[in-house]
């Protein structure tokens, strides 16, 4: 599996968006431990509070189906440079994906990074040190 497939399934994913209000489509895919693959995209609320992240909706899809050891993540959005992935969803990330896991953020003009969720979220919370990895 290479690495822009994952984003190439993120950007499918993100023509399945539901943003009605912020118009803000984007889409997120993760690889398990084991090499399948989920996708998500941000599912907009008219209480707009009740609206989820591409990012958390292909964890949870990940982790619902029992995986809970996920070593990649990409996200693509309609940014100018690469999309940035929200606080909530970066410490989301911290629970199940490792330190040097790869996060790979881009825009729909193909401009990428990719970096170890390390750098993503520097000084994330643990409880008890109950870190995966
Ligand atoms: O990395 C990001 C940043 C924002 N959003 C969503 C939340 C909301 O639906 C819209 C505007 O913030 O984009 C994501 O899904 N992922
Ligand atoms: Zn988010």
């Amino acid at each position: 599996m290479r690495m822009d497939e994952l984003t190439e399934r993120a950007r499918q994913a993100r023509e399945q968006a539901y943003v009605p209000y912020s118009h803000f489509a984007v889409g997120a895919a993760v690889m398990t431990a084991d090499g399948q693959i989920y996708t998500g995209c941000n599912i907009e609320n008219s209480s707009y509070g009740m609206s989820l992240c591409a990012e958390r909706v292909a964890m949870f899809k990940a982790v619902s189906a029992g995986h809970r050891h996920l070593k990649a993540i990409a996200v693509v959005g309609d940014t100018k440079g690469p999309v940035s992935p929200c606080g909530a969803c970066r410490q989301v990330m911290t629970e199940f994906m490792p330190a040097d896991a790869s996060v790979t953020l881009s825009n729909l003009q193909g401009k990428s990074e990719t970096l170890p969720l390390k750098e993503v979220l520097p000084f994330a919370f643990f409880l008890n040190d109950d870190r995966v990895d």
